[in-house]
């Protein structure tokens, strides 16, 4: 392993001795086994590794989606795992941003209702200035007056990113978001997530297969057997992929 990471005094968003345990006895999976993790302010962070190496698993802990069966996780110093289940569902609310593979979008809203809704939801009123901010960043001006049937999947993609930053959350988490683009659509969303953490100070912590992909990334943490083995900051495809492969030796 070439660097742990480590506890952060800055951190947004810190992980210590987190632990998911999957059934009992014999067919136990331990899916995440032991990880210490932190993301700072503004930070742009890849994580990947190898099918089941339990990206997907670490991610939903993080974002307090799934309950650990040890350790802790903090946002912005609030222990998700005190909270009770109204406490947990208000702050992935109010403080955690999602965007998914699948954008997840209302049919029947416009782009701009659907990227409203949550602070609609939550009974916020939109800040006028921050919307226009993260409509520039996003590129989706001329599209608001439309619905995602009349949006290409770029777009419809951009418009859940623009939802999810509106509410300005702790940490956006994006799971594979670029899976269900082209090359170049995807490239262009990846350039908007960098935006996003670049211009707007946004924590983003993404999962994802593509080497080039996690090169946009301030960081890429790779993943296998339950535990986090490299920390990359700032790495070559080339340094990803090298990175990648240790996590696929047999050990
Ligand atoms: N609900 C569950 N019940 C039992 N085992 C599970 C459950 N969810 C995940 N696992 C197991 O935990 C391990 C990690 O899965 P996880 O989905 O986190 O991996 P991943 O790295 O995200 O994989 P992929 O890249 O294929 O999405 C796998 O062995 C998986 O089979």
């Amino acid at each position: 392993m070439s660097s742990t990471p480590t506890e952060r005094r800055d951190a947004v968003l810190q992980a210590s001795g987190l632990v998911r345990r999957y059934g009992a006895g014999g067919a136990a999976v331990t899916a995440v086994a032991g990880v210490d993790v932190s993301f700072r302010e503004a930070e742009f962070t890849a994580i990947m590794g190898p099918s089941g190496s339990g990206k997907s698993t670490l991610m939903n802990l993080l974002a307090g989606l799934d309950t650990p069966t040890s350790g802790r996780v903090l946002v912005e110093g609030r222990d998700l795992t005190r909270l009770d289940d109204r406490g947990l569902t208000r702050l992935r609310r109010e403080r955690i941003g999602f965007v998914f593979q699948s954008f997840n979008l209302v049919p029947t809203l416009t782009a701009e209702q659907n990227v409203l809704l949550p602070l609609r939801l939550a009974g916020r009123r939109p800040d006028r200035a921050h919307l226009e901010e993260v409509v520039r960043t996003l590129r989706i001006g001329d599209r608001l007056r439309h619905r995602p049937a009349e949006l290409s999947g770029g777009q419809q993609q951009r418009v859940a990113i623009a939802r999810a930053l509106l509410t300005r959350p702790a940490v956006l988490f994006a799971d594979e978001p670029t899976g269900a683009l082209d090359v170049t659509t995807g490239r262009e969303l990846l350039e908007h997530l960098r935006a996003a953490s670049t211009e707007l100070g946004r924590t983003i912590v993404m999962v994802t297969h593509d080497p080039i992909a996690a090169t946009y990334a301030d960081r890429v943490l790779t993943m296998s057997d339950g535990v986090l083995r490299d920390a990359l900051e700032r790495p070559t495809t080339q340094e990803v992929l090298a990175a990648m492969t240790r996590t696929e030796r047999p050990c």
